[in-house]
């Protein structure tokens, strides 16, 4: 029999359809957001965050802009009790951020949770949970649905008295039916129901019903329905913000909280890059980066992703993925040539049409807008990459200007290294394969001196050259209507031939002391074009070096 039989769908659908947010196309504002990378994030690690990496994650997803972030589960350890010890004795949480704290519905958890809050004064979220799923009910606590509900409601009922008694009014609560995601919505709803109804949330007051795909089991349409179901359905729904908690276990996790969101949730829980039990919980990075991209303002500020990524690393010791959206190192980068040719011209495009913005085919966003680098991050040259892209790294990084003929001829000469040597060509590389192949190109022939008058008509040239020809130095004049053409002209009474087929030049720095870079094309045997470049702070130098180089390598 084969193994895949063993394994059933074990999600269930609402009772009643629940498909309206089909009819929305996309999200027009951004969700509340929580970051939960301090305690479900932590909970994963295979080390878990110290205090100091802790606090210096906190201050990081404070100055994202995160507004709610859960802070860890104190009853857990030491630590996470410090943490919050710490942050509340050193007034260290912002006023406008509100800190959240996991405790199970269990007397002496919660108990120690509301010690770890004390003499806080800024806003609370405690939040309690209990699994409601048919496989916990029957497997893990062996309890029907009252009493699995009671549970929930028990919870529920200490949490409103301890904060009572305390007199604490910045405390609000929130609940998961954990594992929602395995359990038949109408009875979740029915335990969501019962502890609203201890609750009892005013619009002033709100209370959070999360759910969480504990365990992501279905489709994201699926998810969808049960979230819209959920909203639909709870009572005091004006005083109840609904959130999300997706994990990742299919691989579409953002999916299922975007489409949460359109279904009618008000909130998601989640982490940066998706850090999180197995699989992970949604990644905040890139949903906030998918609302960006449609011209939403996502109230999350990544705009120095680099050091969000070195950060996060380096306290969770977990790699961000070089293709995780909008942080990987490889996320802009294009290697292959029609990807390079298509961004340079849609950037070129651009800042000639329509700077406002942004339609460039291949990058959904501006890498500067995630502090990525265009001369390190996007045109990247390796055995795949084309003209478009070599020209693009040669003038961003070095300013050459290559006619597109000679950019595809150095395209195939850099595509020939990296090929034989099976590697990435950094921008100094493919400089390198550039002035090897055609900058002041040694030969047969080699400059030594030259000098120009004007000829007798006044219109036109004569050039007097000093060159060593084979190894022999020899003197030649010329004459021509421009000086190239009458360098030319003296290299052929050396017997050397050279017609030109095409010029171009241009400064690569400005000011007094710039170089100056010349392309020479001159007619090869074949009927094609042999390329030469020259570069030197005198342009009319540059042009004879780019000449002789063509006519060393027509003659290699
Ligand atoms: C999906 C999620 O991410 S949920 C969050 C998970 N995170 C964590 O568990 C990390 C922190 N947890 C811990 O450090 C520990 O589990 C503690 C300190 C909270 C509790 O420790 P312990 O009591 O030793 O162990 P444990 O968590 O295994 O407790 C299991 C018992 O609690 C019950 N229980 C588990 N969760 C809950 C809950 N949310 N509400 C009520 N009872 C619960 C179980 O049924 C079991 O009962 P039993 O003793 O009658 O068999
Ligand atoms: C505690 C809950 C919300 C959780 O982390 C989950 O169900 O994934
Ligand atoms: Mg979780």
């Amino acid at each position: 029999m084969p193994d895949h039989v063993k394994y059933m769908r074990g999600y269930h659908m609402p009772p009643e359809p629940c498909f309206d947010w089909v009819r929305k196309e996309y999200i027009d504002a951004a969700p509340k957001w929580c970051s939960v990378d301090l305690r479900d994030g932590n909970q994963a690690l295979v080390i878990p965050m110290s205090l100091d990496e802790k606090l210096e994650f906190f201050k990081k997803l404070v100055g994202l802009g995160f507004k709610e972030i859960e802070i860890g589960f104190p009853a857990a350890s030491e630590t996470e009790f410090e943490l919050a010890r710490t942050l509340i004795e050193n007034d260290m949480i912002p006023e406008d951020v509100t800190i959240q704290v996991l405790t199970q519905a269990r007397e002496h958890i919660i108990k120690k949770t509301f010690d770890a809050l004390e003499g806080c004064t800024t806003p609370v979220i405690i939040h309690v949970y209990n699994s409601t799923s048919v496989a916990q009910r029957e497997q893990v606590f062996k309890k029907d649905k009252e009493q699995i509900k009671r549970i929930a409601v028990e919870g529920a009922k200490l949490l409103k008295e301890l904060t009572e008694s305390a007199g604490r009014d910045n405390y609000r609560f929130e609940y998961s039916p954990e594992s929602f995601t395995g359990t038949e919505p109408e009875y979740a709803l029915e335990v969501c129901n019962a502890v609203l109804d201890v609750w009892q949330p005013t619009p002033e007051h709100k209370a959070v019903i999360n759910l969480p795909a504990t365990v992501e089991m279905s489709s994201p349409h699926v998810y969808a329905s049960q979230v819209e179901y959920m909203s639909k359905n709870l009572r005091y729904r004006e005083a109840v913000e609904v959130s999300l908690h997706p994990h990742n276990d299919r691989g579409t996790g953002v999916a299922c909280a975007e489409l949460g969101v359109l279904a009618g949730a008000d909130r998601v829980e989640g982490t940066l890059f998706g850090n999180g039990e197995r699989t992970g919980n949604v990644d905040l990075v890139t949903m906030a980066g998918n609302l960006f991209s449609h011209g939403v303002d996502p109230l999350l500020d990544f705009s120095d992703m680099p050091s969000i990524v070195e950060m996060y690393e380096r306290v969770t010791r977990m790699e961000v993925n070089p293709r995780s959206p909008y942080a990987g190192q490889l996320v802009f980068a294009a290697f292959s040539g029609s990807h390079q040719d298509a961004i340079a011209k849609g950037l070129a495009w651009r800042d000639e049409h329509d700077p406002e913005h942004w339609t460039c085919p291949y990058l959904p966003i501006d890498p500067a807008d995630v502090g990525r680098r265009y001369e390190t991050d996007v045109i990247r040259i390796n055995s795949q990459s084309g003209k478009g892209g070599i020209g693009y790294i040669l003038e961003k990084n070095y300013g050459y200007v290559l006619p597109p003929k000679m950019r595809e001829e150095l395209s195939y000469a850099s595509k020939d290294v990296s090929d034989h040597a099976h590697k990435e060509l950094a921008p100094e590389e493919v400089n390198a394969v550039f002035h090897d192949t055609f900058v002041n190109h040694d030969g047969r022939l080699q400059l030594l001196d030259f000098h120009f008058a004007p000829a007798s008509d006044n219109a036109s040239f004569k050039a007097f050259l000093t060159v060593k020809l084979d190894g022999v130095e020899q003197d030649a004049a010329g004459n021509g209507n421009g000086r190239l053409d009458a360098v030319c002209d003296a290299l052929a009474k050396l017997g050397v031939k050279a017609r030109i087929a095409t010029y171009s030049e241009h400064a690569l720095e400005r000011g007094s002391d710039s170089r100056a870079a010349a392309y020479v094309g001159i007619d090869g045997a074949d009927g094609g074009i042999v390329w030469g470049a020259g570069e030197h702070h005198d342009i009319i130098t540059a042009s004879i070096l780019g000449l002789i180089s063509a006519v060393n390598r027509a003659q290699a």
